[in-house]
Formats: structure tokens, C-alpha cells, sequence
């Protein structure tokens, strides 16, 4: 499985449908488990085309984890060899930088070293533990909750999971998951007419609930909070984000997302991205749509065989 080919149809199944393989490093840091807190000892590596990264690396700053937790950046260009680094260091970051820790040139060596018998696809973001000299974990849902524990070092903490908002939390992820984070990529690949329609319908649909929902807590209120659930930045406002994000330079053509356009139909999801992008450094920073566009674009040969990487919409986000 690992290396096939991501121009699309070796990811479908023989129905024309893509469905994501779940991941295989699972290990928690904890307070006083194998995998525990420490300054310098964990390393993350991410892309910033990927959502699913881009969560960690959100996290990573609101927790205010830089000097604890270092980055190393794979190139944009995904192959059917997996991600790869550049192996000379740049002064800039707009081709990635160089592994940091090993200085290997493709992210399969890291698993291999992990798990020599690893089958798995090469996926960002990836945990490493320097000190055990393996993968804590592969799961970006899992990674953003366990960057929290490092509260007993920094003293600093921002609660993205609140106790009293779980329940909430959890049954807003899991359909956002399902239908928006993954329902992308399930429209972007699908191989026939028919999984390609029934999966970019529903996108709309849970979009629409989504809108809803903002629409519910804001409408007619100048808040100056602007969040999912509560009156709280939570994970939620993360997981959504990472997609909505990507959602008009990228999606809507590229993964023909085209019914709607964030900016132009969806009022409420449009200014809670807006504030989120514009309000928060910890979103804005992490945000590079140099690397979003050109990785859709240049890796999916089978989408886009010529690998042109489409100038609009301009701007790729609007201001607040
Ligand atoms: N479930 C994983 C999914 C990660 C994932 O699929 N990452 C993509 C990039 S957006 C990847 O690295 N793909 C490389 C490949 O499949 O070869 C997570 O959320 O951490």
C-alpha cells in the first residue's frame, strides 16, 4: 500500500469511492506514561499544504510549545515515493526546510526507522520521540489533545477541550470529520460520477449546517466572540478551520467543491475564518497558501496532469 500512486485512483476503491485508511502510531504523551512531557525531546513533522497538520501546528503555537516542540517542513510536492525534504538548508521555508533531526531526505526513512515492517502510507503530521527514536503518533486528532499535557512544563495552557463542552465537542467533530475535513477528499478523488456526486452534495449539505449553526449563536450580534461551541476557541474551531481554510483556493476547483464558494454563500462561516485568520496569530502564521495551492495542484497528476497551479481567486482570503 505504501507508494501507490497519489493520482487518484489507486486510492478509490473499486466503486470510485476514497475511503481513509485509519493510522497506525497511537501512543499518548502523559504525565507519567512511556511518552512523557519534555523540553526538546519531541519533534513534529508537517506539511503546510496538509489540514491535518496544520492542526497540530496551530496547537503547537496557542500552546506556546516553540522552544519545547521543534518543526521540520516536508516539501509541497508529495510523490509516489511519499513526502520529501529539501537536504540543503534555505534561508527561507517556501520549498520546506531540511529534516532537523536527521537530515533524511524522504519522510518513509522516519517510518521505516520507527517500524522497519511499516505498511502504512507516509502521512503528516508525525510525533517523533528523539529519545525512544520512534513515532509517538500519526493522528492529528490525537496530537492536538496530547500537546496539552506539556502544560506542567509551560505553566501555560489554553483548555481546547473543556470538560463541560466535550460531549458537544465530540458529535460536532465527528460529522465534520466525516463530511467536511474528509468529504473534500472524498469528492476530490472519487473516480466515478456517481461517488463523485453523492459525496460533493453532501459536502454542501453539512456546510449548510455548519452555517446554521454560526448563524444561530451570531446573527444580528456584533460579537466579539466568535467561536462553534460556547463562548470558547475549542479543537472544533481548529478541525473546522484547517478545511474552510483551504476551501476556496483549492477545494472548490481543484476537488470540484464547486457548488458554493465559502466567500460568496456561506456569510457566517466566511467571518468566522476571517476572524479566526485576521484575529489570531496562532491561525495566520500557520497559514500558507503557497504550499496549499502548489501541493494540490502539482501532486494530483490525475486531477490536474499538467501540474498548473490556478492564480485565483484573488485574494485567497478576503479581509475582515
Ligand atoms: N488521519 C491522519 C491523516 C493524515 C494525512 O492523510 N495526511 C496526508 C496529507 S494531507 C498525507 O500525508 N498523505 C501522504 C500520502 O498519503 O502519501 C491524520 O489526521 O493525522
Amino acid at each position: 500500500m505504501a507508494g501507490a500512486s497519489l493520482a487518484g485512483t489507486a486510492l478509490t476503491d473499486k466503486d470510485g469511492e476514497f475511503r481513509r485508511k485509519a493510522s497506525q502510531f497511537r501512543n499518548w504523551i502523559t504525565k507519567d506514561g512511556e511518552f512523557q512531557p519534555e523540553k526538546g525531546r519531541y519533534h513534529l513533522y508537517v506539511s503546510y499544504a496538509c489540514p491535518w497538520a496544520h492542526r497540530a501546528l496551530i496547537t503547537r503555537n496557542l500552546q506556546k510549545l516553540h522552544d519545547y516542540i521543534d518543526v521540520s517542513v516536508v516539501h509541497f510536492h508529495l510523490d509516489d515515493n511519499g513526502w520529501r525534504f529539501i537536504t540543503e538548508a534555505k534561508d527561507d521555508d517556501s520549498e520546506g526546510t531540511i529534516d532537523h533531526v536527521y537530515h533524511l531526505d524522504r519522510l518513509s526513512k522516519l517510518y521505516s526507522k520507527a517500524n522497519p515492517d511499516y505498511e502504512g502510507r507516509w502521512t503528516v503530521p508525525v510525533l517523533w520521540d528523539k529519545k525512544k527514536e520512534t513515532i509517538v503518533s500519526n493522528e492529528s486528532a490525537e496530537i492536538i489533545r496530547m500537546l496539552g499535557e506539556f502544560e506542567v512544563l509551560t505553566g501555560h495552557k489554553v483548555d481546547l477541550y473543556p470538560e463541560e463542552l466535550k460531549s458537544e465537542i465530540d458529535e460536532l467533530n465527528a460529522w465534520v470529520y466525516d463530511n467536511i475535513n474528509n468529504g473534500v477528499y472524498k469528492s476530490g478523488f472519487a473516480t466515478s460520477q456517481t461517488a463523485y456526486e453523492s459525496n460533493v452534495v453532501n459536502v454542501f449539505k453539512y456546510l449548510d449546517k455548519a452555517e446554521n449553526i454560526l448563524k444561530d449563536k451570531y446573527e444580528g450580534k456584533d460579537d466579539k466572540f466568535y467561536y462553534l461551541i460556547g463562548n470558547h476557541l475549542t479543537e472544533a474551531d481548529i478541525r473546522l478551520f484547517t478545511t474552510i481554510i483551504r476551501f476556496d483556493p483549492v477545494y472548490h476547483q481543484h476537488f470540484k467543491c464547486n457548488i458554493k464558494m465559502i466567500r460568496h454563500d456561506y456569510p457566517f462561516i466566511n467571518t468566522w475564518m476571517k476572524k479566526l485568520y485576521w484575529q489570531n496569530e496562532a491561525f495566520k502564521s500557520t497559514t500558507d497558501f503557497d504550499h496549499i495551492k502548489k501541493h494540490y495542484t502539482t501532486s494530483h497528476h490525475s486531477i490536474n496532469p499538467y501540474g498548473i497551479v490556478p492564480l485565483g481567486p484573488i485574494p485567497n482570503i478576503l479581509p475582515l
